[in-house]
């Protein structure tokens, strides 16, 4: 297949789709970084976006999470086009992410991080005549949060004073704290040792099934392990889509992106 469109007859048997992306494009200039993208989430799935460096796969992301915008295409939420909508709008219409660069307050500690996404999501109904730090239901969700991400000895630990892989992982937290219906996830694996790294592939497996998950991640065994399907982006183009065997198998894949050897 050599065109954007892409063929994911082939993958296995997934839910309804919740995230739908059709003819995205998006040029810098002279350069086409998504060329007319077709591709989809569906329900219960990892699907991951692969692609060499400056292939075009945060420039995809952004333009999903919304604070890049499309020359043109369409973006459709669980049926709601969000192509125009800002950034807030579509985390409240529940596209949670983690992303490359960090959003944490660096001077809090990584169990005020989670209360604060907690805090954010519960909006204007929070009661805000009451203290957030003394607040114990905003104690007792973060810390079932972190417990689930298997942090919650780091709890005190200001995020500044965490292991980039720690933060990282205090990262999914807080987007997991916002209760999404799909998580975008940029690179999640990236400067987590092996044993971090088999424990966060085993925390995603686990979550897809509530959650599914688009993800974008150089980490190859941790892509083989968690995708049901894969995406290969090259150049700005969608040049094959479909499972872990059917991208193994591809010698157009290999070419492009995985070697020949
Ligand atoms: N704001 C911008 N203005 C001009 N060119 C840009 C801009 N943002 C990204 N690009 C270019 O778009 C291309 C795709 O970049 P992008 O960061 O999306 O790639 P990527 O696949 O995520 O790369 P990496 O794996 O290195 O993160 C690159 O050539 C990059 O230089």
């Amino acid at each position: 297949m050599t065109n954007s469109t892409v063929d994911t007859s082939n993958s296995t048997t997934l839910g309804s789709t919740v995230l739908k992306i059709e003819n995205l494009t998006k040029r810098y200039g002279a350069l086409t970084v998504s060329d007319s993208i077709n591709c989809d989430l569906k329900q219960g799935e990892i699907h991951t976006l692969i692609g060499p460096n400056g292939a075009g796969k945060s420039t995809l992301v952004g333009q999903i999470a919304g604070w890049i915008k499309p020359d043109s295409g369409s973006i459709t939420l669980n049926g709601t086009d969000i192509t125009n909508m800002n950034v807030a709008k579509r985390s409240r219409l529940g596209l949670g992410r983690s992303f490359q660069v960090s959003c944490l307050a660096m001077e809090l500690s990584a169990q005020r991080n989670v209360m604060l996404a907690v805090q954010a999501r519960q909006g204007s109904s929070y009661r805000f005549w009451k203290p957030a730090a003394s607040d114990q239901s905003l104690i007792d969700e973060a810390d079932k949060i972190l417990d689930r991400l298997h942090i919650s000895e780091f709890k005190d630990t200001l995020a500044s004073q965490l292991s980039h892989g720690k933060r990282r992982e205090l990262e999914v937290a807080c987007a997991l704290a916002l209760q999404p219906k799909v998580l975008l996830l940029d690179e999640p694996m990236a400067g987590l040792d092996p044993a971090s790294t088999q424990g966060l592939i085993n925390f995603l497996q686990n979550l897809k099934a509530e959650i599914p998950i688009l993800l974008i991640e150089h980490d190859m065994d941790a892509v083989f392990q968690l995708s049901d399907r894969i995406s290969v982006l090259v150049y700005g183009k969608l040049i094959f889509s479909g499972s872990p065997d059917q991208i193994k198998a591809s010698p157009e894949v290999r070419k492009a992106y995985l070697g020949d050897d």
